[in-house]
């Protein structure tokens, strides 16, 4: 494989830029001259040159590889934005190289794909296509939200993609909580936290940061990408940017945010400004400062984002080999990936990959939940509310960017809006991670809402449920430590903190003759 690049015939075949180095011009050229001029030594795959001194080229990378497959992959494949359910003709549309984040009456902008153009495949083909890339270093389909290139981005060159090999996660069987806490035996958790950054985030922010990376190509005025953040969203900027070269600005709501969140930033190089505000205040601020400064909005109001974030619901079908959850349960916060999840089982549905939509939940915080009381109210009037101290608190927000695209997504899927008190969630959070989970708070929100609704029997017991989880459990650990060690005033039905015990022989056969006791099976029937 190696060799191939370097082969005369093969190089024949190529205009010369095609087979460059990213990255290092001068090595390129010298590549160039050498592979037509030089004499070719097959037996060691390098090249036989005149100047001993010059160091042997290095092996092609995956990105060269990909290079060599482009035109087998050459398709007209199209996106534009448009103003938010504008329907197929609207008139209002924009070029992805476009700056631009609201329509011209101020609302939301969606991608819209040419449907027609992905119609010319079959479901079949598509169902064929994205199995066939799962599991490779096939630059950049080895990432799972690249592995849908053609729904996502599919105009950018692959050598502006900007990937850690994001998606392909986890979708674990929680046998043992599903049984023992909810009577099912069909109950799974979508890891998306367990990601290059700890959250779902990163699946949008590789589309943001590789449109961006292509916007800088074209030489477009786009100096740094800034965002305001609860804390996972500044991590995926930094670290995406930091490893394109590009500079990023995060807001946050000072101490607001765990300490594991904010180092992230930090450490890869960000401008972090802790401003003395909540979430929304810094929400407001970022978008007075991107209309002002060349600095590029990489919140979901971009819908950029959600074009990444869509793909986890497409790998939950994939993963379920093709076949539609019942329900699918989502924490919400500034309500985008709510919609972004709609968005990816529409497109499989409306392209013949599968032959329904899931029903959706929305699961909020007590605390910030201006989605739950808009829907108890019949969707009759958004208020936004002021959002108060959670132990989600990444979705501390009470004046959601996305209100129409998740009320949108949920009269569409038969959708329901559930809430979560902080005892809630954070009981279902110690439950989970009592069976083998180590979730955060925001994934504990969503199995309240289970838990609520299989109480009431709209779950069924046979049914096939999804629990998204958005964050990695590490990334909240002080919660668990407060709820463990009996430090939130109220707390704590299922703590298990650290027993203390003398290091003599006596004292630590007590304790243990204590736990086996209470663990032995006829005085534990769990
Ligand atoms: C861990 C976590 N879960 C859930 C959410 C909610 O997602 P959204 O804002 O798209 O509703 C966020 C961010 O808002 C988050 O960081
Ligand atoms: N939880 C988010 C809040 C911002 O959401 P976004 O999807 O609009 O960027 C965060 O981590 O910042």
């Amino acid at each position: 494989m190696m060799s191939s690049l370097f082969n005369p015939s093969f190089s024949s075949t190529l205009p010369n830029h095609l087979i460059s180095i990213p990255n290092n011009k001068n090595r390129c050229a010298s590549i160039v001259v050498s592979c037509t001029s030089s004499t070719f030594d097959p037996s060691s795959s390098h090249l036989t040159n005149n100047n001993h001194s010059a160091p042997s080229p290095p092996p092609p990378n995956i990105k060269d590889e990909a290079r060599r497959h482009r035109a087998a992959s050459a398709h007209d494949f199209t996106a534009k934005y448009v103003p938010f359910n504008a329907g197929f003709d609207s008139p209002e549309s924009y070029s992805l190289d476009e700056i631009v984040y609201r329509s011209r009456s101020g609302g939301l902008l969606d991608v819209q794909h040419d449907m027609e153009a992905l119609k010319r495949f079959d479901g079949a083909y598509w169902r064929t296509l994205f199995d066939s890339r799962v599991g490779k270093t096939t630059w950049p389909y080895g990432s799972g939200v690249w592995s849908k290139k053609e729904w996502v981005l599919p105009e950018i060159d692959p050598d502006d993609i900007v990937s850690a090999f994001e998606g392909n996660s986890n979708l674990f069987w929680a046998e043992r909580f599903g049984k023992q806490f909810v009577g099912m035996n069909d109950l799974w958790v979508k890891h998306c936290g367990i990601s290059h950054t700890g959250s779902f985030k990163d699946l949008g922010m590789t589309v943001l940061v590789s449109q961006v990376n292509r916007l800088r190509k074209m030489n477009r005025p786009v100096v740094g990408v800034g965002c305001a953040s609860t804390g996972d969203t500044s991590a995926a900027l930094s670290a995406y940017c930091a490893a394109a070269g590009i500079p990023s600005i995060v807001f946050l709501p000072a101490n607001k945010i765990s300490t594991a969140q904010l180092i992230q930033p930090v450490s890869n190089g960000a401008l972090v400004l802790s401003i003395d505000s909540d979430f929304d205040g810094c929400m407001k601020l970022i978008r007075e400062i991107t209309a002002e400064l060349p600095i590029y909005l990489a919140n979901s109001l971009n819908s950029l984002r959600l074009e990444g974030q869509k793909t986890a619901a497409i790998e939950i079908l994939q993963q379920f080999n093709w076949e539609v959850p019942d329900w699918v349960i989502v924490p919400g916060g500034n309500l985008g990936n709510i919609y972004a999840f709609y968005k990816g089982f529409k497109m499989c549905k409306d392209l013949g990959l599968v032959e329904k939509v899931p029903r959706l939940v929305c699961a909020q915080a007590a605390n910030a939940n201006p989605l739950y009381l808009y829907y108890k109210n019949g969707w009759n009037e958004f208020k936004a509310v002021k959002a108060n101290t959670t132990f989600a608190s990444a979705i501390q927000i009470g004046d959601p960017v996305s209100i129409d695209r998740a009320v949108h997504a949920l009269r569409n899927s038969e959708g329901i809006v559930e809430e979560a008190t902080e005892e809630e969630l954070m009981d279902a959070m110690v439950q989970a991670d009592s069976t083998g989970m180590f979730i955060c708070p925001h994934t504990g929100v969503a199995l309240t809402a289970l838990i609520k609704l299989r109480n009431r029997g709209v779950i069924g017991g046979g049914e096939r449920v999804v629990v998204v989880s958005t964050a990695h459990g590490l990334k909240f650990a002080q919660s668990k430590i407060d709820y463990h060690s009996g430090a939130i005033p109220g707390m704590g039905r299922f703590a298990n903190p650290p027993v203390s015990v003398k290091a003599d022989f006596g004292s630590v056969m007590d304790v243990l003759k204590d736990f086996l006791h209470a663990k032995s099976p006829k005085n534990n029937k769990s």
